[in-house]
């Protein structure tokens, strides 16, 4: 059976990155993802407004929507303090075993915990579950139809606090509208834009942050 492209980006993370070494593996998986197969990674010049976002927040309990390959786990988790962790989100399960062997290529498996399925489902069980009292940064990347209704779903869960940041991905294209008019009308979030270009090609994409106010 003819390998995947995910699992041939693994592949080529395994038997070109340093074991151990988070920034390589991102560095291999956009030296890959640019010059061979697309693939959609948050990629390298969204990726360090990501980087940026997160040291601000400097989060102990962050979660990220939309695995994929693992990209943006490793990318953020390799930013973490001691002790804090980033629960990651995804519900293809060809994905998650892609993402689970890059995770732990990377090193970074202490700080990364892989949960498996659709937010709708995840979200309510963080608290009970996961043992999650509130969430400092959370990375929304996965259907983007879903980034409002997990909004709504993380407020109801009780799951943001005052100063609780969210970064939203694909903001022009593929394109979250509903989601932008919803935390920039919410008089409960502080919302930026941060304009950019789509992973490893020349098309406009943005990220926007909203900052929960309580
Ligand atoms: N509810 C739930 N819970 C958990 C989940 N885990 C996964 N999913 C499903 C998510 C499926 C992937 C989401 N990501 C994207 O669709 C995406 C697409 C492009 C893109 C595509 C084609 C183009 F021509 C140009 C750009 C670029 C991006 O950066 C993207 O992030 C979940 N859903
Ligand atoms: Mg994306």
């Amino acid at each position: 059976m003819n390998q995947s492209k995910e699992q041939r980006i693994l592949n080529f993370v395994l038997q070109n990155a340093v074991r151990g070494d988070p920034h390589s593996v991102v560095d291999t998986i956009d030296k890959y993802c640019s010059q061979k197969e697309w693939a959609m990674n948050v990629g390298d010049e969204k990726g360090k407004i990501l980087d940026k976002t997160v040291q601000e927040a400097n989060p102990s309990v962050a979660l990220e929507l939309g695995t994929y390959c693992g990209y943006s786990a490793v990318r953020i988790s390799r930013l973490l303090k001691a002790g804090a962790r980033l629960l990651t989100v995804e519900f293809n399960p060809e994905f998650a075993a892609i993402a689970k062997q890059m995770i732990e290529f990377a090193g970074v498996q202490d700080k990364v915990k892989l949960l498996e399925g659709p937010s709708e489902e995840i979200i309510p069980q963080l608290k009970k579950k996961y043992e999650v009292d509130t969430l400092d940064f959370v990375f929304l990347d996965h259907w983007k139809e879903r980034y409002t209704p997990d909004t709504i779903l993380l407020q109801e869960c009780n799951l943001l606090r005052k100063g609780s940041v969210l970064l939203a991905d694909n903001i022009i294209f593929p394109g979250a509208p509903d989601f932008v008019n919803y935390v920039r009308k919410s008089p409960h979030f502080q919302c930026t834009n941060y304009p950019s270009h789509l992973e490893y090609m020349q098309v406009e994409d943005a990220m926007e942050k909203a900052v929960f106010l309580g």
